[in-house]
């Protein structure tokens, strides 16, 4: 057995912390660097401790010399941070697990152009059960096409910074390809005022900002008579966490390539 060396981007974040827990357990991995930004008051601390008990791993920001060594970076940051983190394992040969959302459509190009060289998983959740809801939608949308409103409405906690989640938007691109929709020239990002009636073919986004929720998402197929919800709900980001375990595992004989949870988990 090959142990997984493993590198944990924004290691002081929320996700940060789920995730050094998860490689700290998991027996084949084993925690090579733990990354902050250079103003972190977290800088050269034992990560170890976020969690409970040191590791011998001080979180450090020089990105480029810790990764030095690893095999996997697993980054759930900002774009911004990403992107860099992303040039640096395109340099090293290091694999990549990106849960990081809000990306634009050209930075999500340079996520693909670097897989050319590096084996990259890249998906807005990182959840079984997440993941299995993109496929019940596409089978729901498939059938719910004419005669349904769709919408979807996320919740988070209100430390979120992007909107729609990323979740969401991945939830609206499934149902709008199963429906042969573009979700450019559908999508409806909240209404004010007067808006008038809805127009058929359009996928509604509502985005609730609350407290501590962990991660809800709906979509809402509502006809005349009676109305579809399918509902997923994150109680704990260890959920997450554990998705991208698994995503370490599929690609660690994977030289190159960029794929999502759908191929980690064989739903595709
Ligand atoms: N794919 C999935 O399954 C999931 C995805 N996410 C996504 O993961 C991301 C992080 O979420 P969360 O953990 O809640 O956020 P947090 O703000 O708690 O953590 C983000 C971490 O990244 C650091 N960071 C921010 N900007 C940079 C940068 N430019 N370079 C390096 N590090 C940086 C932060 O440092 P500092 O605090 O100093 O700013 C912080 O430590 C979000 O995009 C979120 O949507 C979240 C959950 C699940
Ligand atoms: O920021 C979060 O917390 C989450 N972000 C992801 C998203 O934008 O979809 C996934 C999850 O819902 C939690």
């Amino acid at each position: 057995m090959t142990i997984q060396k493993i590198a944990i981007a924004g290691s002081a974040g929320r996700m940060g912390q789920a995730l050094l827990d998860a490689v700290t357990q998991a027996g084949d991995m084993q925690l090579c660097a733990a990354l902050e930004q250079n103003d972190s008051p977290y800088l050269d601390k034992d990560s170890g401790e976020l969690i409970g008990s040191s590791n011998g791993i001080r979180i450090t920001h020089n990105y480029v010399s810790a990764l030095v060594g690893c095999h996997q970076i697993i980054d759930f940051t900002r774009p911004a941070g990403t992107l860099a983190h992303l040039a640096a394992c395109r340099e090293a040969g290091v694999k990549m697990i990106v849960g990081t959302t809000g990306f634009s459509t050209t930075e999500k190009e340079m996520l693909k152009a670097a897989s050319k060289d590096i084996a990259i998983v890249f998906a807005p959740n990182m959840s079984v059960g997440v993941n299995v809801t993109f496929k019940l939608l596409e089978i729901a949308a498939k059938v719910l096409n004419q005669g349904y409103d769709i919408e979807i409405i996320e919740a988070h906690h209100r430390h979120k910074i992007d909107a729609p989640s990323g979740t969401a938007l991945r939830m609206g691109e499934v149902i709008a390809e199963a429906t042969n929709r573009d979700l450019k020239k559908v999508a409806i990002y909240g209404r004010e005022g007067v808006t008038g009636e809805r127009a058929d073919d359009t996928i509604g986004f509502s985005t609730i900002r609350a407290g501590d929720i962990v991660g809800e998402h709906t979509a809402m197929f509502a006809g005349t008579g009676e109305r579809i919800e399918i509902v997923h709900k994150a109680s704990s980001r260890m959920t997450f966490a554990m998705g991208a375990i698994r995503a370490v595992r599929f690609l660690k004989d994977k030289p190159n390539g960029l794929f999502d949870m759908q191929d980690v988990l064989g739903l595709r």
